[in-house]
């Protein structure tokens, strides 16, 4: 990748020519290009493991594709679409792209470099990620791998309150620009797959990069996590998470950090109506992929009445289900800022590394812009309903 990188308005073309060009030569892509081939390609590289704590809930993650299928765009025509804008703005700064790549835990189980080869993927292509406080490299090493590039911290709220201010004042030092806390996950869903298979990955010690490195979760050891590796996984199956919290604990956080904090997994408008009152600075409607509570309500199918009950008064975001640019295209025209991309860089990371992760990235972003000249528009950003129909 030339690190003169920027999403131009003909980025869709050039990449369909490049891609074109090479196959032409005898060098066709090899990590698919269609979404479902991917994922195939994907599953054959890891191990069942692997593929089970990727998986989710059958019927939550259908869900999630089902409800984009009962949304179609209607292009529009002759409308001089020669001059495109990917960006969207967001608390207060421009996103080269309607998207960032979402927080996903314990990558060093997808690949060695795991969270530093999506770091590195990311940066090249100005795409801007999202931490998950589950990450196998630490946060440090991840931010001074994105540089200027937007990157935001996912945060796990942790029983042990000290830690978590740590954890949020580490994130702040570090340079990331947002903290997103994670509503839906105080207890891991009841996962078939990885409980028949006896996976945990924090069970085996990994995901844990941002709390060996932190200073209070050390002190609560009895040994130093490199010499008691059993006693730190201990600890931090027992501390990680906290069922126990309520909107009323979100004054601790603000207390914490100077940075603007958004609220993931809202599914519920009356939740988005609570998350207003409690005066942070943005929403994601997410079901975690389907990940969390097995029937759980298609996100997308949630995002139109959160949207109408926020009112812009926040920026709403999305995520669950995003598997091409269409996806994307219909989330912003039913209100969202920006949305989360999920498994498919992780796809992307299993199969190649750094590589593998730029090139599902470069493929999402000319499809992105085909997409948004051929259905008449120029700007992401200025999406609205009108752009679709729903499925009657
Ligand atoms: C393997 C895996 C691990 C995840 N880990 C986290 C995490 O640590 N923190 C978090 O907030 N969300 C986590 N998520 C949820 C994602 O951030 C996102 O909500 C979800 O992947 C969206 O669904 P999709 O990938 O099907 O589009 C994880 C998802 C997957 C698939
Ligand atoms: O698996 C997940 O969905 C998730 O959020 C998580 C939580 C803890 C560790 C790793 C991933």
């Amino acid at each position: 990748m030339s690190d003169t990188f920027h999403v131009s308005r003909s980025y869709g073309f050039e990449r369909q020519l490049q891609v074109y060009m090479a196959g032409l030569q005898g060098q066709r892509p090899t990590i698919a290009v269609n979404p479902e081939a991917l994922e195939q390609q994907a599953s054959a590289a890891m191990t069942p493991e692997a593929q089970g704590y990727l998986g989710g809930m059958g019927s939550s993650m259908r869900a999630n594709r089902e409800a984009f299928q009962r949304w179609q765009i209607v292009p529009r025509m002759l409308r001089d679409v020669s001059q495109r804008d990917l960006s969207v703005e967001i608390l207060g700064t421009r996103l080269p792209v309607p998207f960032l790549l979402a927080p996903i835990g314990v990558l060093s189980i997808i690949h060695p470099e795991a969270e530093l080869a999506v770091a590195r993927a990311a940066k090249a292509l100005e795409i801007p990620m999202l931490l998950s406080t589950a990450s196998s490299k630490n946060m440090e090493e991840v931010a001074s791998a994105m540089g200027e590039t937007p990157h935001w911290f996912q945060l796990y709220w942790s029983k042990d309150f000290d830690l978590t201010a740590s954890l949020v004042q580490r994130a702040e030092q570090a340079g990331y620009q947002a903290i997103v806390v994670t509503l839906d996950t105080t207890l891991l869903g009841w996962r078939d797959q990885d409980i028949q298979n006896a996976y945990l990955p924090f069970l085996l010690g990994q995901g844990l990069g941002n709390y060996v490195s932190d200073p209070v979760f050390r002190r609560a050891l009895p040994d130093p996590p490199e010499e008691n590796p059993f006693a730190a996984v201990r600890h931090f199956v027992n501390i990680f998470t906290n069922p126990a919290l309520t909107w009323n604990d979100l004054a601790f956080l603000r207390q914490h950090t100077k940075l603007p904090i958004l609220l993931k997994g809202i599914l519920h408008p009356d939740d988005a109506r609570r998350a207003l009152d409690s005066g942070i600075e943005g929403i994601v409607v997410s079901n975690h992929g389907g990940r969390q509570v097995d029937g759980a309500q298609a996100a997308l199918d949630a995002l139109p009445r959160v949207v109408d009950a926020v009112k812009g008064q926040v920026p709403v975001l999305f995520d669950s289900g995003i598997r091409r640019a269409s996806d994307i295209f219909k989330a912003l025209a039913l209100g969202a800022r920006a949305v989360l991309l999920g498994r498919p860089y992780v796809w992307g990371l299993a199969q190649g590394g750094e590589d593998g992760v730029s090139e599902v990235l470069q493929n999402f972003l000319a499809d992105l812009d085909l997409t948004l000249a051929l259905s008449g528009h120029t700007s992401y950003s200025a999406l609205t309903r009108d752009a679709l129909v729903r499925e009657p």
